[in-house]
């Protein structure tokens, strides 16, 4: 054991060190490994480590957040992530009304390299499949920009509880959270996504300097288990990813057992993956064939291209960067017009031999259409100027930033044949509930109505009870109460109802409406049916239809502009209200504060009010009684109900206050 002073950075009560203990065990291996480096290497312990934000690109600008920020001066941008800031510890961002609001996340900048790499268009189907506690996610989603699909999972389930409200917080519309072992998802999944990250667990060494928990962790949890889990998960990963798509698998560790060495594995498994080689730019430093051991490289195809490609992956290292330890490897899944199979054992290499024979939908036929990379940020050769991608060869075409299945109408047709793929346009939240009341629903009886505009031309389609040809597991996961069709169709329509009278233009928003049992969801369109699967967040979870009315969540409030709301209350953040809003309390409110937002003839006036609110031009009103979303520096903090006596009743979900 060798214990270390850190530095802790200054703040205004001086600066404070704290010393961590390495296991001389991990000593020896480093040393070993890094030989001259060391030194450096070790240096970087007795350094402050760095904090990162990222500016929330689905709520603001980066210019909108700097002049908004108070800390505007102190941020310097992380060079690598769009929207990354490194700011002051002392400035304690996650203690501020513009973080309850989803305007940042607060991310380690070394973790914000993953989903950079990955390169999320809006329109793609993304899959994050070890995804808790969300920070990846919510970057994920914000190249998305509302369009296509976040499919984000963990298979832990309480860890799904932090993931659930962080993409809720984040205000993201078009993600789908799962509790689900990868092999799981594989079943409904297979060849869907366009994009994979697969930031897989690991043994944690890049972050002993930010965490001192971690050594505890990396001696419980081996490396080699790590690896072995790692191996498991890719496989699966493999599977979903579309022809043509791209993987990043990402740790936060150094071993080379559970970095090159299981891209090698994985790419001697299916000759269909290639690395796609990460430029080197701010510090980053190549990945380490040599470091593979030579047991495994007596296994690998001799004389291969194979070993040398794995220098194409990448090292974060804390004394050579801006951040702790991470390693990341871009792949990329070619369309050969047939997958080879190199290993007859390998389940994963049969199935995608299988759909590759029956032409099915989601089959691309495609040629190595190569990556180029810019720094260090993957970027297709052939693509336009304003995002477009053209792939040749195979030709998979994206035009705009929608994609579209093939099972949908005119608008959103998707043509694929072999070889050509032609792409046009493409609680009460669970957290709010406190620890007890979280809820992960497998789906129920469901009911799915097409989208708002089109209910009654595309009429319902009953769901299957989920879980068929499943047994129910005993693990205490509930299925959403209710259910019957009834009670499914009222919860639909009193959503309806709801945004019909309180929200602004949600007839055109493209989520489909799911209720599982009274609880309503808009769901990101073409995904296929989630039966059997553990389903935490079945969508964007826009409320739960109670006896007599609808009750709007926590997470509506989150994903709305406050434009969207018929009735807002507009705070500043830094006015003492919003701080007592936050806090859980009632506030007083003279109705002249509040703001109606479209007093148009034809909108229906909230039904139970009499109290009015004025148009921001002063010319018109409307009653002003019930929901009120709450707004401060013009952001969605939660909802409150107003009442004829003035006072603005807290609707802020326990989980969701300021502590
Ligand atoms: C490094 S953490 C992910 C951090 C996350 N990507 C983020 O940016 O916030 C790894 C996650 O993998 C999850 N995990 C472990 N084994 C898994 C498996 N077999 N399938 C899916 N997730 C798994 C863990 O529960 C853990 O939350």
């Amino acid at each position: 054991m060798v214990s270390i002073l850190l530095l802790s950075e200054g703040s205004a009560e001086g600066v404070s060190n704290v010393s961590i203990t390495l296991p001389q065990s991990f000593l020896d291996k480093m040393q070993g490994l890094l030989d001259h480096e060391y030194e450096a290497f070790m240096a970087s312990y007795e350094q402050p480590r760095k904090y990162g934000l990222r500016v929330n690109g689905l709520k603001l600008s980066e210019g909108e957040f700097l002049k908004l920020s108070p800390w505007g001066d102190r941020l310097v941008p992380i060079p690598w992530a769009s929207g990354g800031y490194y700011y002051v510890d002392s400035d304690r961002p996650g203690k501020h009304p513009h973080y309850h609001a989803g305007l940042y996340y607060i991310q380690e900048p070394s973790a914000m390299v993953p989903a950079e790499l990955l390169d999320v268009r809006p329109g793609d189907r993304v899959l994050d499949l070890c995804a808790a506690p969300g920070g990846k996610s919510t970057q994920l989603a914000a190249k998305l920009q509302g369009k296509g699909v976040l499919v984000t999972n963990d298979n832990a389930r309480e860890r799904t509880k932090a993931l659930a409200k962080n993409i809720e917080l984040a205000g993201i519309r078009n993600a789908v959270v799962l509790n689900e072992e990868p092999a799981a998802l594989a079943k409904v999944f297979e060849g869907w996504f366009d994009r994979v990250l697969v930031d897989a667990p690991c043994s944690g060494e890049g972050m002993f300097r930010k965490d001192e928990s971690m050594i505890g962790e990396w001696e419980r949890h081996s490396v080699s288990r790590c690896s072995a889990m790692q191996r498991d998960i890719m496989k699966h990963a493999y599977r979903m990813l579309a022809p043509g798509g791209t993987l990043v698998y990402s740790t936060c560790t150094f071993s080379p057992e559970e970095n090159e060495a299981q891209i090698a594995e994985l790419l001697a498994a299916y000759q269909d993956l290639e690395v796609v080689p990460v430029a080197l730019a701010h510090g980053w430093a190549p990945g380490r064939p040599d470091w593979i051991g030579s047991d495994l490289v007596a296994t690998l195809p001799a004389g291969s291209e194979l070993i040398n490609s794995l220098s194409g992956t990448v090292r974060l290292w804390p004394h050579l960067t801006g951040g702790e330890g991470h390693y990341a490897a871009v792949l990329r899944k070619r369309m050969l017009g047939g997958v080879v199979e190199k290993d007859a054992d390998n389940d994963v290499g049969k199935g995608s031999l299988e759909r590759v024979g029956r032409g099915s939908k989601g089959e691309r036929t495609e040629q190595a259409g190569r990556g180029e990379q810019r720094n260090g940020v993957r970027a297709d050769a052939e693509r336009g100027s304003k995002g477009e991608r053209t792939e040749q060869a195979g030709r998979v075409e994206r035009r705009s930033d929608m994609r579209v299945d093939a099972e949908r109408g005119s608008k959103g047709e998707r043509t694929e044949q072999t070889g050509r793929v032609e792409r046009r346009n493409g609680v009460r939240v669970d957290a709010e509930r406190g620890s007890k009341g979280e809820r992960t629903e497998q789906a129920g009886r469901v009911e799915r109505r097409g989208d708002m505009r089109a209910d009654a031309e595309r009429g319902s389609v009953m769901r299957a009870e989920a879980g068929r040809g499943r047994k129910a597991r005993g693990d205490g996961l509930k299925r959403a109460s209710g259910g019957g069709a009834a009670g499914v169709v009222d919860a639909v329509e009193a959503w309806r109802r709801f945004a019909a009278e309180r929200l602004v233009g949600a007839e055109r928003w493209s989520g489909e409406p799911v209720a599982y049992g009274s609880r309503v969801y808009l769901q990101p369109p073409g995904l296929p049916r989630l039966d059997g699967l553990r389903v935490v967040r079945a969508g964007w979870f826009v409320g739960e239809a109670g006896t007599h009315r609808f009750e709007p969540s926590q997470a509506l409030a989150m994903g709305l502009r406050c434009g969207e709301a018929a009735l807002t209350l507009r705070l500043r953040a830094d006015e003492e209200a919003t701080l007592r809003y936050l806090k859980g309390e009632t506030l007083h409110v003279d109705a002249s504060r509040l703001v109606l937002q479209d007093a148009s003839e034809s909108r229906t006036a909230p039904h139970d009010g009499d109290m009015r609110a004025l148009a921001p031009d002063g010319t018109k009103e409307i009653a002003a009684k019930g929901y009120v979303l709450v707004c401060a520096d013009d952001c969605p903090i939660g909802w409150g109900k107003y009442g004829g006596d003035g006072l603005l009743k807290n609707e802020l979900p326990a989980g969701w206050r300021w502590m």
